[in-house]
């Protein structure tokens, strides 16, 4: 994964690749994130005649070939001219899902013509008509399920971006889906009034799944199933908004055993033993944020259908060498 980085870095405008590869404050909790999983050891067991390895997982209807989602990130077109219809169609080739956030580059309807199955992340906005128009739009384009960003009640104070003076697109790129009814785009608003009030006007306002995304506090878990919410991600959106919070790995077991909802976890995950450890310790599933736009910047479509590929083989390979057959025989006692 480094040399993909290093490679991305290397095409990169250097004002994107700090917007891409940034986090928020010192970067504690950056790097905190991969420092978690290089913590922990797999304890393997032997002799159990695992065979073949199955890593398929069905989430909210769709099956996965793999428990490895596409997390939402933002501006793939400053990645790379594909854009998020290149990472899409990666994701249909693969045979797993795609998170389209609020802040792609494309349409939602040019991204859903390469048939990869979506789902729509959202920032809760405050103008609840608006709010309504972009979920509506989403629904029409395919999109399976709304991932529901709530970490973010004010932006992330982000330093590299700061230095750069990075505050907007570049003239010729927008957020194609934070357009209204009269087809303007929007500022995507960050709300610190937001309250467990947005989250039951949002299920009010659909039938698709909902998922909290940014979920540390087992207490939060807790309150999520109380308001409907069909699946939690664990993440601190990749170190880019509280500098100092917790881990994502760190904050996955408590929550794991707090609510009998699926709990996916993004953050750090880079290898296919990153997953085993992550499944391992409560996650249905794991979400890829950067090295998605690192594959994307050096490779297009077929970079990112490289990377899903490898982390498949590395998952497949360490399955076996710790004595699973599939997703769901990985349990805590394999991780010290
Ligand atoms: C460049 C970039 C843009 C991001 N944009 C969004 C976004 O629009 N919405 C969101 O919910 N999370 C966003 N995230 C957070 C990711 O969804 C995810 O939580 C994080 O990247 C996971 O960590 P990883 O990059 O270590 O895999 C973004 C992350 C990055 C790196
Ligand atoms: C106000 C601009 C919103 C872009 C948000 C993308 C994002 O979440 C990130 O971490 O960057």
């Amino acid at each position: 994964m480094t040399a993909t980085a290093d490679r991305a870095q290397a095409v990169l405008d250097p004002v994107y690749w700090d917007y891409f590869a940034g986090g928020a404050g010192d970067e504690r909790t950056l790097r905190a994130n991969e420092e978690a999983y290089a913590r922990r050891r797999i304890v393997p067991r032997v002799l159990r005649g695992v065979g073949e390895r199955d890593l398929r997982t069905t989430l909210f209807g769709t099956e996965l070939t793999l428990p490895v989602l596409i997390a939402p990130t933002a501006f793939h077109r400053l990645a790379h001219p594909e854009g998020e219809a290149g990472t899409a169609a990666a994701a249909a080739g693969a045979g797993t899902v795609m998170v389209v956030s609020s802040a792609a580059t494309q349409p939602i309807e040019e991204i859903a013509a390469t048939g990869a199955a979506l789902w729509f992340q959202l920032y809760p906005q405050p103008d609840a008509a608006f709010q309504e128009h972009l979920i509506r739009r989403a629904e029409r384009a395919g999109c399976r399920a709304l991932v529901v960003t709530v970490d973010s009640p004010v932006f992330g104070l982000r330093d590299r971006d700061s230095r750069h003076g990075f505050t907007e697109l570049p003239a010729g790129y927008a957020c194609e889906n934070m357009r209204d009814a009269a087809g303007r785009v929007r500022d995507i608003a960050m709300d610190a009034a937001l309250s467990w009030d947005h989250v039951d006007r949002i299920r009010a306002a659909t039938d698709l799944p909902i998922l909290l995304k940014g979920v540390l506090h087992p207490g939060d878990a807790e309150l999520a199933a109380a308001h409907g919410v069909a699946g939690l991600i664990v993440s601190n959106h990749g170190g880019r908004q509280l500098d100092g919070a917790i881990a994502a790995l760190d904050a996955l077991p408590a929550v794991a055993a707090a609510t009998a909802l699926p709990v996916l976890v993004d953050g750090g995950v880079r290898r296919g033993t990153d997953v085993l450890v992550a499944l391992a310790l409560g996650a249905t599933a794991v979400l890829i944020g950067r090295p998605v736009v690192y594959a994307l910047a050096t490779g297009g479509r077929r970079g990112v259908r490289e990377l899903l590929e490898t982390v498949r083989t590395e998952l497949d390979h360490v399955l076996a060498l710790a004595g699973a057959r599939r997703p769901a025989d990985l349990t805590p006692d394999l991780v010290a």
